[in-house]
């Protein structure tokens, strides 16, 4: 009898949740439905429902808020679908995996116990604001489903591999080491999808796959991944560093902070009992990005009104674009030019046709040229290609999936991570 996993994707706008079934004899999990809440930093939040190959409902959720709110209501609507028959109780879950942004050294997929669970609310202080909601769906599906073994699965865990001179910060040694600061990165469930994805397009090993990954959604992060494995990436301690992001600043001068306000080192009002954050942590992660700019998260209406003459949201998409593109240069060279495509992914590198446009216009140099046609209307397959034909590079739109990430490598490793009864 096939068993159910449930793979859970808490991100800073959304919250995502993608049903698989999976038999313990084969190791492809299948995927059986996708329900997404997203659009939870400027509401009212929709949903999209899809069911095999059928949509099943797209609608806006006014009473549904937050990463918690948005968990329940998933968990309610898939067990009340009678077309999911595979999951019509909490109890049909065998596996709840989740997404946790910070997990500090943790470089595995590890089962949820009362141990790792505390172990990871410390972590919490290294990213209050992101692993914060994820936890909070942990301790829901204890509570809902309480037959599932809950794995957690962390996003800084491809970067495991970032060299030293990468990963480490110009500071006292001692306090770098007692205080676990250094670069970690994230998104690294999407990118160990994205390697994995373009491999199997250009029938090339993963492990001699050199690419420029970049990850742009509500967070945005670059990658440079050379023959498979992560050697710089743009976020650092947490997910502030590097692009910025719908309502984070990503990289300033340490020091702005301190001009900006002087109440900067105290508690948040913001702080809750599950999350402690300082006011620099609440204006840098929820009060700035291209909400400050534009007073909108969305990136596509910036987008459209930039294109109509918006100053400020024409400001917001060229700073982007010129941030991406430093990236992008320090990769190329960091990997001495051989690079085998510029990837595009998350909701903004995925739909953004003008940034796409904007981003690869610049990189002529470097030998990166679009199709106009193929970007406009980019195939609907797992990995497109979207650069001209006889250009040196390829450039390619990946729709990434950290969700099925977790369930193949979860299926993978069921029998380790079961709980034991
Ligand atoms: N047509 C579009 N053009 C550019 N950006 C878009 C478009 N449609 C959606 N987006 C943006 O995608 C982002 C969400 O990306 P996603 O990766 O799903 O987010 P999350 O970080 O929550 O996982 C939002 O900023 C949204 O505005
Ligand atoms: C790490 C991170 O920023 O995640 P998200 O883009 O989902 O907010
Ligand atoms: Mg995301």
């Amino acid at each position: 009898m096939p068993k159910v996993i449930l793979a859970i994707n808490a991100g800073s706008s959304s919250v995502k949740v993608s049903v698989f079934s999976y038999d313990s004899s084969t190791s492809d999990p299948k995927e059986l439905a996708v329900i997404q809440v997203a659009g939870l930093t400027a509401p009212p939040a929709t949903l999209k429902y899809d069911r095999g190959d059928q949509h099943v409902k797209s609608q806006e959720l006014p009473d549904v808020s937050g990463q918690e709110g948005a968990y329940e209501y998933i968990l309610k609507h898939l067990t009340s679908d009678a077309g999911l028959t595979e999951l019509r109780t909490p109890d049909d879950i065998d596996f709840a995996c989740h997404r946790v942004v910070h997990g500090g050294d943790y470089d595995k997929p590890t089962r949820i116990d009362r141990d790792t669970y505390h172990h990871l609310e410390e972590l919490s202080d290294l990213a209050p604001l992101h692993n914060a909601g994820a936890l909070t769906i942990v301790r829901a599906v204890h509570e809902k489903c309480p037959k599932a073994t809950n794995v957690a699965f962390f996003d800084n865990a491809f970067h495991a591999t970032l060299p030293l001179a990468a990963r480490t910060y110009m500071i006292d040694p001692t306090r770098a080491k007692q205080n676990k600061l250094r670069k970690y990165g994230f998104h690294g469930l999407s990118y160990a999808f994205i390697t994995r994805a373009v491999a199997t397009a250009l029938s090339k090993p993963a492990g001699q796959l050199n690419l420029i990954a970049l990850h742009l959604g509500s967070g945005a992060s670059a990658c440079c991944i050379q023959d498979g494995k992560s050697i710089g990436t743009s976020m650092g301690l947490t997910p502030l560093a590097g692009l910025p992001g719908a309502t984070r600043s990503g990289d300033v001068d340490p020091s702005l902070i301190f001009h900006f306000t002087h109440e900067a080192g105290k508690l948040s009002p913001k702080s809750s009992g599950s999350m402690h954050i300082t006011q620099a942590e609440q204006i840098l992660n929820k009060e700035s990005g291209w909400q400050a700019l534009t007073g909108t998260t969305d990136f596509g209406m910036i987008t459209s009104k930039a294109e109509q003459g918006d100053e400020m949201c024409k400001l917001a998409f060229d700073i982007f674009v010129d941030r991406i593109c430093d990236f992008v240069a320090a990769y190329y060279v960091k990997m001495g030019g051989k690079v085998d495509a510029l990837v595009f992914a998350g909701g903004i590198g995925e739909k953004g046709v003008q940034l796409r446009q904007a981003i690869v216009g610049r990189l002529g140099c470097l030998g990166f040229e679009l199709d106009d046609g193929a970007n406009a209307a980019p195939a609907d397959e797992v990995v497109a290609e979207v650069g001209a034909k006889g250009s040196r590079h390829r450039v390619l739109i990946c729709q990434t999936d950290e969700q099925t990430e977790m369930a193949r490598e979860c299926a993978q490793e069921a029998e380790k991570l079961r709980r034991p009864n």
